[in-house]
C-alpha cells in the first residue's frame, strides 16, 4: 500500500484556474518530482504548452473527454508511467473542465495493474467564485466535480463580493459538506493541503454513486458543447487579431465558456498568450519560441451556439 504512487485528479469548470494551480504546484520548491496528464476538450493542444516547467513530462490527451473515449488513453498511460517507477513521486491528472471526475477516479479502482500500482490520493476541485452558481444551474458536470471533490479550493475570490463569496461557498456546501475548502486567489493554497492529503473517500464515493464500482458508467455530455479550433500557418497581425478578439469577446461572451490561444507576432520573439473565461479576457507575451520553433498561431473556443464559420473566417482574416 504505501509504495503504491500517489495519484492526484486535478477537476473543476471550464477556466476555474486548474492549471494556474497544476503550475503552482510544479514551480513550488518541494524537491518532488511529478508525472502530469493533461486532457483537453479542443483538438489542438494548448494546455500542455501553458504548464510551466520543461523538466516535467506532461503527457497530454487530447480529442476527447478523459472521462469517456479516452480513459484507454489514460490506462495506456499510467501503464507505462509504472513501470518507470521510481522516476517520480506523484501522478497529477487534469481532466477537462467538461470531464465527470467519477469515471476517471473509477480507473483506479477497476484496473487491476493500475489499482496494483497506484493509489488516488484525492480529488481536488478548483471552483471559480465568479461563475460557479450559474454552472451549477445549467451545467451538470459541474455539480458532480463539486459533490465528487475531497478538497475544493474556491478560487478567483477577487472577482466577487464578500457576500457573494459567502452565498457560493453556502451552494458549494450544500453539495458537499465533507471536503476541506480554501479561499483563494489565483490558487495561492499551501501545497501540502492539496497534495498527499490521503483523503480519497471510497465509502463517502460508493453512497454517492452506489454503482461507482461497477462498470458501465455512462456520462452524457452536454450536447450542445462545442470546441472550434482555428490555426494560421505562421504569424498574426495584432493590429488585426487584438480589435478581432476583443470584439468576439465581447458579443460572443455569454456563449463563450472559454478560449485560449497562442500566437506569433511579427518582429517579436517572444510568445502572446491569451485565455478568456466569458468575456474576461487576459493576454500577455511569454516565453520565446524555441529555435527552430514554427512560429505557428493557433486558438481554441469552447462553448454553447458558437458560430463557427465565422470565428474560423474571423482568425483566418488576422494573418500576417
Ligand atoms: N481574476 C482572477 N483570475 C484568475 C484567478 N485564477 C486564475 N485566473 C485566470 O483565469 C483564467 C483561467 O485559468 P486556468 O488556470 O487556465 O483555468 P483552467 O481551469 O485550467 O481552464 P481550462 O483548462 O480551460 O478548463 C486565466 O486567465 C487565469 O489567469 C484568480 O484568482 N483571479
Amino acid at each position: 500500500m504505501t509504495d503504491k504512487i500517489p495519484v492526484t485528479v486535478l477537476t473543476g469548470y471550464l477556466g476555474a484556474g486548474k492549471t494556474t494551480l497544476l503550475n503552482r504546484i510544479l514551480t513550488e520548491p518541494h524537491g518532488k518530482k511529478y508525472a502530469v496528464i493533461v486532457n483537453e476538450f479542443g483538438e489542438i493542444g494548448i494546455d500542455n504548452e501553458l504548464v510551466v516547467g520543461a523538466d516535467e513530462e506532461v503527457f497530454e490527451m487530447n480529442n476527447g473527454c478523459i472521462c469517456c473515449t479516452v480513459r484507454g488513453d489514460l490506462i495506456r498511460i499510467l501503464d507505462g508511467l509504472m513501470k518507470r517507477k521510481g522516476k517520480f513521486d506523484a501522478i497529477i491528472v487534469e481532466t477537462t473542465g467538461l470531464a465527470d471526475p467519477a469515471p476517471v477516479a473509477q480507473t483506479f479502482f477497476m484496473d487491476q495493474d493500475v489499482a496494483d500500482a497506484a493509489r488516488l490520493d484525492a480529488v481536488v476541485t478548483v471552483a471559480d467564485a465568479k461563475w460557479l452558481s450559474d454552472r451549477l444551474k445549467d451545467a451538470p458536470e459541474a455539480k458532480n466535480q463539486i459533490a465528487f471533490a475531497d478538497v475544493i479550493v474556491l478560487n478567483k475570490i477577487d472577482l466577487v463580493t464578500p457576500e457573494e463569496l459567502d452565498a457560493v461557498e453556502a451552494r458549494i456546501r450544500a453539495i458537499n459538506p465533507y471536503a476541506r475548502l480554501h479561499r483563494t486567489q489565483n490558487c495561492a493554497v499551501p501545497l501540502a493541503e492539496v497534495l498527499d492529503r490521503k483523503a480519497f473517500d471510497l465509502d463517502r464515493i460508493i453512497e454517492l454513486e452506489p454503482d461507482f464500482l461497477e462498470e458501465g458508467h455512462h456520462h452524457h455530455h452536454d450536447e450542445e458543447m462545442q470546441s472550434v479550433s482555428v490555426k494560421v500557418d505562421g504569424e498574426v497581425d495584432p493590429e488585426k487579431f487584438m480589435p478581432w478578439i476583443s470584439n468576439l469577446t465581447q458579443v460572443q461572451g455569454p456563449n463563450i465558456l472559454r478560449c485560449k490561444g497562442i500566437v506569433a507576432f511579427p518582429n517579436e520573439p517572444r510568445r502572446f498568450v491569451f485565455q478568456g473565461v466569458h468575456m474576461i479576457l487576459d493576454g500577455d507575451v511569454q516565453g520565446e519560441w524555441k529555435p527552430g520553433e514554427k512560429r505557428d498561431s493557433k486558438v481554441v473556443f469552447i462553448g454553447r451556439d458558437l458560430d463557427e464559420k465565422a470565428i474560423r473566417e474571423g482568425f483566418l482574416a488576422c494573418a500576417a
